[in-house]
Protein backbone atom coordinates (compact mmCIF):
# COMPACT_ATOMS: atom_id res chain seq x y z
CA UNK A 1 0.00 0.00 0.00
CA UNK A 2 1.19 3.93 -0.56
CA UNK A 3 2.65 5.49 2.08
CA UNK A 4 0.78 8.69 3.38
CA UNK A 5 2.13 11.60 1.91
CA UNK A 6 2.91 15.05 2.89
CA UNK A 7 4.44 18.09 1.27
CA UNK A 8 5.56 21.38 3.46
CA UNK A 9 6.08 24.32 1.89
CA UNK A 10 7.74 26.42 4.99
CA UNK A 11 9.29 24.66 7.78
CA UNK A 12 9.64 27.70 10.22
CA UNK A 13 7.87 27.16 13.66
CA UNK A 14 4.42 26.06 12.54
CA UNK A 15 5.93 23.95 9.18
CA UNK A 16 8.36 22.01 11.52
CA UNK A 17 6.32 21.58 14.22
CA UNK A 18 3.09 20.06 12.70
CA UNK A 19 6.26 17.96 10.74
CA UNK A 20 7.64 16.84 13.70
CA UNK A 21 4.36 15.94 14.95
CA UNK A 22 3.49 14.13 12.19
CA UNK A 23 6.77 12.37 12.60
CA UNK A 24 5.84 11.66 16.22
CA UNK A 25 2.40 9.97 15.66
CA UNK A 26 3.38 8.28 12.36
CA UNK A 27 6.87 7.15 11.89
CA UNK A 28 5.91 5.19 8.52
CA UNK A 29 4.51 8.53 7.10
CA UNK A 30 6.81 10.19 3.66
CA UNK A 31 7.39 13.86 4.44
CA UNK A 32 8.75 16.45 1.99
CA UNK A 33 9.72 20.17 2.44
CA UNK A 34 10.60 23.09 0.80
CA UNK A 35 12.17 26.53 2.31
CA UNK A 36 13.99 29.14 1.30
CA UNK A 37 16.54 28.41 4.11
CA UNK A 38 18.41 25.49 3.46
CA UNK A 39 20.23 25.30 6.90
CA UNK A 40 16.24 24.38 8.80
CA UNK A 41 15.95 21.59 5.59
CA UNK A 42 18.95 20.19 6.45
CA UNK A 43 18.54 20.11 9.90
CA UNK A 44 15.22 18.53 9.41
CA UNK A 45 16.90 15.90 6.92
CA UNK A 46 19.34 15.24 9.50
CA UNK A 47 16.77 14.80 12.38
CA UNK A 48 15.19 12.40 9.54
CA UNK A 49 11.69 14.69 10.04
CA UNK A 50 11.68 14.78 6.35
CA UNK A 51 12.63 12.30 4.41
CA UNK A 52 13.45 14.66 1.34
CA UNK A 53 14.17 18.39 0.88
CA UNK A 54 13.83 20.10 -1.56
CA UNK A 55 14.75 24.19 -2.92
CA UNK A 56 11.98 24.79 -5.31
CA UNK A 57 8.79 23.40 -5.88
CA UNK A 58 9.15 20.53 -8.13
CA UNK A 59 8.29 16.84 -8.82
CA UNK A 60 8.84 16.14 -4.77
CA UNK A 61 5.52 17.45 -4.37
CA UNK A 62 4.13 14.94 -6.70
CA UNK A 63 0.92 12.46 -5.00
CA UNK A 64 0.88 14.27 -1.75
CA UNK A 65 -1.83 13.18 0.16
CA UNK A 66 -1.62 16.58 2.53
CA UNK A 67 0.18 20.46 1.36
CA UNK A 68 0.76 22.56 4.01
CA UNK A 69 1.94 25.99 3.49
CA UNK A 70 3.43 27.37 6.33
CA UNK A 71 5.50 30.13 4.61
CA UNK A 72 4.31 34.06 6.24
CA UNK A 73 0.67 34.72 4.70
CA UNK A 74 1.44 36.45 1.87
CA UNK A 75 3.99 34.44 0.24
CA UNK A 76 2.15 31.07 0.65
CA UNK A 77 -0.37 32.37 -2.30
CA UNK A 78 2.80 32.75 -4.50
CA UNK A 79 3.27 28.39 -5.18
CA UNK A 80 -0.43 27.57 -6.05
CA UNK A 81 0.34 28.02 -9.48
CA UNK A 82 3.35 26.12 -9.16
CA UNK A 83 1.95 23.68 -6.66
CA UNK A 84 -1.32 23.19 -8.76
CA UNK A 85 0.43 20.52 -11.95
CA UNK A 86 1.46 18.25 -8.95
CA UNK A 87 -2.15 18.55 -7.21
CA UNK A 88 -4.04 15.34 -7.75
CA UNK A 89 -8.18 15.44 -6.99
CA UNK A 90 -7.84 13.26 -3.51
CA UNK A 91 -4.53 15.94 -2.62
CA UNK A 92 -6.05 18.03 0.73
CA UNK A 93 -4.34 21.36 0.21
CA UNK A 94 -4.15 23.69 3.23
CA UNK A 95 -2.10 26.15 4.77
CA UNK A 96 -1.22 27.64 8.13
CA UNK A 97 -1.83 31.05 8.08
CA UNK A 98 -3.55 33.33 10.69
CA UNK A 99 -5.62 35.56 8.14
CA UNK A 100 -7.63 33.40 5.79
CA UNK A 101 -9.76 36.00 2.96
CA UNK A 102 -6.43 36.63 0.85
CA UNK A 103 -5.59 32.80 0.62
CA UNK A 104 -8.92 32.05 0.32
CA UNK A 105 -9.64 34.17 -2.95
CA UNK A 106 -5.89 33.03 -4.62
CA UNK A 107 -7.49 29.58 -4.44
CA UNK A 108 -10.91 30.17 -6.45
CA UNK A 109 -9.17 32.00 -8.78
CA UNK A 110 -6.17 29.22 -9.16
CA UNK A 111 -8.84 26.61 -9.76
CA UNK A 112 -7.95 24.76 -6.40
CA UNK A 113 -11.07 25.02 -4.28
CA UNK A 114 -12.40 21.37 -4.46
CA UNK A 115 -8.67 20.49 -2.68
CA UNK A 116 -8.45 23.52 -0.12
CA UNK A 117 -9.22 23.42 3.29
CA UNK A 118 -7.92 26.19 5.46
CA UNK A 119 -5.99 25.45 8.58
CA UNK A 120 -4.82 27.60 11.47
CA UNK A 121 -3.51 25.86 14.99
CA UNK A 122 -4.39 28.69 17.59
CA UNK A 123 -0.81 27.98 19.00
CA UNK A 124 2.37 29.19 18.79
CA UNK A 125 5.31 31.55 20.31
CA UNK A 126 6.94 34.45 19.49
CA UNK A 127 10.06 33.17 19.07
CA UNK A 128 10.23 31.55 15.34
CA UNK A 129 12.44 29.15 12.72
CA UNK A 130 12.33 25.60 12.29
CA UNK A 131 15.00 25.51 15.21
CA UNK A 132 12.48 26.59 17.94
CA UNK A 133 9.76 23.98 16.66
CA UNK A 134 8.34 21.33 18.58
CA UNK A 135 6.04 18.39 17.81
CA UNK A 136 4.47 19.03 21.22
CA UNK A 137 3.07 22.69 19.90
CA UNK A 138 -0.26 21.50 19.03
CA UNK A 139 -0.98 19.17 21.45
CA UNK A 140 -4.28 19.78 22.98
CA UNK A 141 -4.81 23.36 20.95
CA UNK A 142 -7.63 24.54 18.91
CA UNK A 143 -6.94 23.96 15.20
CA UNK A 144 -9.12 26.05 13.37
CA UNK A 145 -10.22 24.57 9.70
CA UNK A 146 -11.97 26.58 7.04
CA UNK A 147 -13.28 24.44 4.20
CA UNK A 148 -14.05 26.13 0.99
CA UNK A 149 -17.64 25.67 -0.14
CA UNK A 150 -16.44 23.20 -2.89
CA UNK A 151 -14.54 20.73 -0.93
CA UNK A 152 -16.36 17.03 -0.01
CA UNK A 153 -16.79 16.20 3.31
CA UNK A 154 -15.28 12.85 3.06
CA UNK A 155 -12.25 15.22 2.71
CA UNK A 156 -13.11 17.51 5.96
CA UNK A 157 -13.31 14.06 7.60
CA UNK A 158 -9.69 12.92 6.36
CA UNK A 159 -8.21 16.32 7.36
CA UNK A 160 -9.73 16.06 10.75
CA UNK A 161 -8.73 12.93 11.46
CA UNK A 162 -4.99 13.46 10.86
CA UNK A 163 -5.00 16.90 13.27
CA UNK A 164 -7.02 14.55 16.20
CA UNK A 165 -4.14 11.89 15.18
CA UNK A 166 -1.63 14.79 16.30
CA UNK A 167 -3.54 15.42 19.68
CA UNK A 168 -4.92 18.64 18.25
CA UNK A 169 -8.54 19.59 18.42
CA UNK A 170 -9.80 20.75 14.82
CA UNK A 171 -12.84 23.38 14.82
CA UNK A 172 -14.62 24.07 11.45
CA UNK A 173 -15.20 27.77 10.56
CA UNK A 174 -16.38 29.68 7.44
CA UNK A 175 -12.95 32.13 6.85
CA UNK A 176 -14.81 35.55 7.24
CA UNK A 177 -16.05 34.42 10.82
CA UNK A 178 -12.09 33.05 11.57
CA UNK A 179 -10.84 36.55 10.18
CA UNK A 180 -12.83 38.74 12.39
CA UNK A 181 -12.59 36.72 15.77
CA UNK A 182 -8.60 36.12 15.22
CA UNK A 183 -8.52 39.77 14.59
CA UNK A 184 -10.06 40.56 17.89
CA UNK A 185 -8.05 38.15 20.46
CA UNK A 186 -4.93 37.75 18.22
CA UNK A 187 -4.26 40.63 16.24
CA UNK A 188 -5.44 43.32 18.06
CA UNK A 189 -3.53 42.19 21.13
CA UNK A 190 -0.59 41.51 19.17
CA UNK A 191 -0.76 44.99 17.82
CA UNK A 192 -1.52 46.43 21.18
CA UNK A 193 1.61 44.64 22.82
CA UNK A 194 3.61 46.42 20.17
CA UNK A 195 2.52 49.65 20.96
CA UNK A 196 3.05 49.27 24.49
CA UNK A 197 6.53 48.24 24.03
CA UNK A 198 7.08 51.74 21.69
CA UNK A 199 5.29 53.89 24.46
CA UNK A 200 8.18 52.54 26.89
CA UNK A 201 10.21 53.10 23.86
CA UNK A 202 9.38 56.25 23.33
CA UNK A 203 8.59 57.97 26.84
CA UNK A 204 11.49 56.06 29.11
CA UNK A 205 13.26 58.91 31.18
CA UNK A 206 16.83 59.10 29.68
CA UNK A 207 18.07 56.51 32.26
CA UNK A 208 16.14 54.12 30.96
CA UNK A 209 14.22 53.46 34.49
CA UNK A 210 10.76 52.32 33.25
CA UNK A 211 12.96 49.53 31.20
CA UNK A 212 14.82 48.73 34.07
CA UNK A 213 12.37 48.40 36.80
CA UNK A 214 9.82 47.07 34.35
CA UNK A 215 7.63 44.24 36.21
CA UNK A 216 5.61 41.04 36.22
CA UNK A 217 2.89 43.11 34.24
CA UNK A 218 4.77 44.48 31.72
CA UNK A 219 6.52 41.53 30.92
CA UNK A 220 3.64 39.41 30.61
CA UNK A 221 1.74 41.49 28.78
CA UNK A 222 4.60 42.26 26.04
CA UNK A 223 5.92 38.73 25.60
CA UNK A 224 4.55 38.73 22.22
CA UNK A 225 5.72 41.51 21.25
CA UNK A 226 8.94 39.77 20.40
CA UNK A 227 7.07 37.71 17.47
CA UNK A 228 7.89 38.11 14.27
CA UNK A 229 7.83 41.41 12.15
CA UNK A 230 7.88 40.04 8.75
CA UNK A 231 5.15 37.99 10.40
CA UNK A 232 2.81 40.18 11.87
CA UNK A 233 3.30 42.65 8.72
CA UNK A 234 1.52 40.22 6.35
CA UNK A 235 -1.00 39.72 8.84
CA UNK A 236 -2.06 43.42 9.55
CA UNK A 237 -2.04 43.88 5.52
CA UNK A 238 -3.84 40.79 5.04
CA UNK A 239 -6.52 41.38 7.54
CA UNK A 240 -6.54 44.82 7.31
CA UNK A 241 -9.86 45.84 6.93
CA UNK A 242 -11.02 43.56 10.40
CA UNK A 243 -8.21 44.68 12.15
CA UNK A 244 -9.60 48.64 11.55
CA UNK A 245 -12.46 48.11 12.74
CA UNK A 246 -11.04 46.00 15.62
CA UNK A 247 -9.04 49.38 16.20
CA UNK A 248 -11.53 51.78 16.07
CA UNK A 249 -13.80 49.47 19.09
CA UNK A 250 -10.99 48.94 20.98
CA UNK A 251 -9.67 52.64 21.01
CA UNK A 252 -13.51 53.78 22.05
CA UNK A 253 -12.52 51.54 25.07
CA UNK A 254 -9.46 53.32 25.99
CA UNK A 255 -11.28 56.84 25.61
CA UNK A 256 -13.54 55.72 28.14
CA UNK A 257 -10.84 54.82 30.44
CA UNK A 258 -9.25 57.91 30.29
CA UNK A 259 -12.72 60.26 30.39
CA UNK A 260 -13.05 58.14 33.58
CA UNK A 261 -9.44 58.95 35.25
CA UNK A 262 -9.77 62.54 33.66
CA UNK A 263 -13.06 62.81 35.47
CA UNK A 264 -12.02 61.56 38.65
CA UNK A 265 -14.96 58.90 38.71
CA UNK A 266 -13.87 56.56 41.10
CA UNK A 267 -16.88 54.09 40.61
CA UNK A 268 -16.66 54.19 37.50
CA UNK A 269 -12.90 53.30 37.03
CA UNK A 270 -13.37 50.58 39.93
CA UNK A 271 -16.76 49.23 37.02
CA UNK A 272 -14.52 49.35 34.46
CA UNK A 273 -11.69 46.83 36.19
CA UNK A 274 -14.43 44.87 38.02
CA UNK A 275 -16.29 43.82 34.62
CA UNK A 276 -12.91 43.29 32.82
CA UNK A 277 -11.47 41.27 35.95
CA UNK A 278 -14.63 39.15 36.26
CA UNK A 279 -14.84 38.26 32.26
CA UNK A 280 -10.90 37.58 32.40
CA UNK A 281 -11.88 35.44 35.47
CA UNK A 282 -14.17 33.44 33.23
CA UNK A 283 -11.73 32.80 30.26
CA UNK A 284 -10.76 29.19 31.82
CA UNK A 285 -6.28 28.69 31.19
CA UNK A 286 -7.51 25.14 30.68
CA UNK A 287 -9.56 25.90 27.68
CA UNK A 288 -12.97 24.60 28.99
CA UNK A 289 -14.95 26.12 26.18
CA UNK A 290 -17.12 24.15 23.54
CA UNK A 291 -14.20 21.52 24.02
CA UNK A 292 -12.38 20.81 27.20
CA UNK A 293 -8.76 20.62 26.24
CA UNK A 294 -6.57 20.00 29.28
CA UNK A 295 -7.87 19.23 32.98
CA UNK A 296 -6.15 21.02 35.48
CA UNK A 297 -6.14 22.94 38.50
CA UNK A 298 -4.11 24.89 40.88
CA UNK A 299 -3.10 23.96 44.85
CA UNK A 300 -1.84 26.34 47.37
CA UNK A 301 1.94 24.86 48.14
CA UNK A 302 2.52 23.76 51.86
CA UNK A 303 5.52 26.17 52.91
CA UNK A 304 7.83 22.68 53.53
CA UNK A 305 11.00 21.14 51.44
CA UNK A 306 9.71 18.42 49.03
CA UNK A 307 6.52 20.32 48.68
CA UNK A 308 5.58 19.28 44.95
CA UNK A 309 7.08 15.54 45.69
CA UNK A 310 4.34 14.99 48.87
CA UNK A 311 1.50 16.04 46.16
CA UNK A 312 3.12 13.90 43.27
CA UNK A 313 3.50 10.74 45.58
CA UNK A 314 -0.03 10.97 47.11
CA UNK A 315 -1.74 11.82 43.94
CA UNK A 316 0.76 8.61 42.29
CA UNK A 317 -0.11 6.13 45.35
CA UNK A 318 -4.02 6.44 43.96
CA UNK A 319 -2.43 5.93 40.74
CA UNK A 320 -3.48 9.24 39.06
CA UNK A 321 -0.95 10.21 35.85
CA UNK A 322 0.38 14.20 36.11
CA UNK A 323 0.73 14.93 32.53
CA UNK A 324 2.42 18.35 33.26
CA UNK A 325 2.99 20.26 37.23
CA UNK A 326 5.14 23.33 37.54
CA UNK A 327 4.93 26.36 40.00
CA UNK A 328 3.73 29.37 38.29
CA UNK A 329 3.80 33.39 39.80
CA UNK A 330 1.41 35.90 38.13
CA UNK A 331 -0.23 38.60 39.86
CA UNK A 332 -3.68 36.34 40.59
CA UNK A 333 -1.80 33.96 42.74
CA UNK A 334 1.02 36.51 43.93
CA UNK A 335 2.93 34.01 46.17
CA UNK A 336 2.70 31.38 43.36
CA UNK A 337 0.41 28.14 43.02
CA UNK A 338 1.11 24.91 42.01
CA UNK A 339 -0.25 23.92 38.77
CA UNK A 340 -1.22 20.30 37.99
CA UNK A 341 -2.46 19.37 34.83
CA UNK A 342 -4.32 15.74 34.08
CA UNK A 343 -5.15 13.67 31.23
CA UNK A 344 -8.87 12.68 31.86
CA UNK A 345 -11.60 14.20 33.07
CA UNK A 346 -11.84 11.76 35.99
CA UNK A 347 -8.17 12.40 37.60
CA UNK A 348 -8.88 15.53 37.74
CA UNK A 349 -12.29 14.95 40.04
CA UNK A 350 -10.25 12.34 42.27
CA UNK A 351 -7.07 14.75 42.33
CA UNK A 352 -9.52 17.47 43.59
CA UNK A 353 -10.69 15.17 46.20
CA UNK A 354 -7.28 13.78 47.41
CA UNK A 355 -5.61 17.06 48.05
CA UNK A 356 -8.55 18.36 49.58
CA UNK A 357 -8.52 16.10 52.17
CA UNK A 358 -5.27 16.48 52.61
CA UNK A 359 -6.02 20.21 53.45
CA UNK A 360 -4.79 21.71 50.39
CA UNK A 361 -6.67 25.04 48.85
CA UNK A 362 -7.67 23.83 45.31
CA UNK A 363 -8.41 26.57 42.44
CA UNK A 364 -10.09 25.45 39.02
CA UNK A 365 -9.30 28.86 36.28
N1 LIG B 1 4.15 31.95 15.04
C1 LIG B 1 2.94 31.70 15.46
O1 LIG B 1 2.66 31.85 16.65
C2 LIG B 1 1.89 31.23 14.48
C3 LIG B 1 0.79 30.54 14.97
C4 LIG B 1 -0.18 30.06 14.08
C5 LIG B 1 -0.02 30.29 12.71
N2 LIG B 1 1.06 30.98 12.26
C6 LIG B 1 1.18 31.18 10.81
O2 LIG B 1 2.06 30.17 10.33
C7 LIG B 1 2.82 30.65 9.23
C8 LIG B 1 4.29 30.45 9.53
O3 LIG B 1 4.63 31.15 10.69
P1 LIG B 1 5.88 30.69 11.57
O4 LIG B 1 5.65 31.23 12.94
O5 LIG B 1 6.18 29.25 11.37
O6 LIG B 1 7.02 31.57 10.90
P2 LIG B 1 8.56 31.23 10.80
O7 LIG B 1 9.24 32.51 10.48
O8 LIG B 1 9.02 30.46 11.98
O9 LIG B 1 8.61 30.26 9.55
C9 LIG B 1 8.36 30.66 8.25
C10 LIG B 1 9.19 29.79 7.34
O10 LIG B 1 8.87 30.13 6.00
C11 LIG B 1 10.07 30.24 5.26
N3 LIG B 1 9.85 31.17 4.17
C12 LIG B 1 9.75 32.52 4.22
N4 LIG B 1 9.50 32.99 3.00
C13 LIG B 1 9.42 31.94 2.17
C14 LIG B 1 9.18 31.80 0.79
N5 LIG B 1 8.95 32.84 0.03
N6 LIG B 1 9.19 30.57 0.29
C15 LIG B 1 9.43 29.47 1.07
N7 LIG B 1 9.65 29.54 2.37
C16 LIG B 1 9.66 30.77 2.91
C17 LIG B 1 11.10 30.75 6.26
O11 LIG B 1 12.42 30.44 5.82
C18 LIG B 1 10.69 30.01 7.52
O12 LIG B 1 11.34 28.77 7.63
C19 LIG B 1 2.42 32.11 9.03
O13 LIG B 1 1.55 32.19 7.96
C20 LIG B 1 1.76 32.49 10.33
O14 LIG B 1 0.75 33.45 10.11
C21 LIG B 1 2.03 31.42 13.11
O1 LIG C 1 1.54 32.41 21.94
C1 LIG C 1 1.98 33.18 21.11
O2 LIG C 1 3.13 33.57 21.15
C2 LIG C 1 1.14 33.62 20.01
O3 LIG C 1 1.18 34.77 19.70
C3 LIG C 1 0.34 32.64 19.29
C4 LIG C 1 -0.75 33.21 18.38
C5 LIG C 1 -1.72 34.06 19.22
O4 LIG C 1 -2.23 33.53 20.20
O5 LIG C 1 -1.96 35.20 18.90
C6 LIG C 1 -0.15 34.00 17.29
C7 LIG C 1 -0.58 33.97 16.03
C8 LIG C 1 -1.41 32.90 15.58
O6 LIG C 1 -1.91 32.98 14.35
C9 LIG C 1 -1.95 32.01 16.56
C10 LIG C 1 -1.50 32.06 17.83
Amino acid sequence: MKKTKIGFVGLGLIGGSIAKAVRLHHPDYELVGFDKNEESLSLAVKEKVLNASTNQIDHNFMDCDFIFLCAPVSFNSAYLTQLKSYINKDCILTDAGSVKNGIHKEIEEVGLSSNFIGGHPMTGSEKSGYKNSKALLLENSYYILTPTQNISKVMIDRYKELIESIKALPFVMDYQTHDFVTGGMSHLPHVVAASLVLYMKEHDTDNHLMKQLAAGGFKDITRIASSSPIMWEHICLENKDNIIQILDDYMSILKDFKQEIKRGEGEKIHALFDSSRNFRNSISDFGSGALKKVYGLYCDLKDETGGIATIASALAKENISIRNIGIIHNREFEDGVLKIEFYKSEDLQRAKGILRREKYIVYER
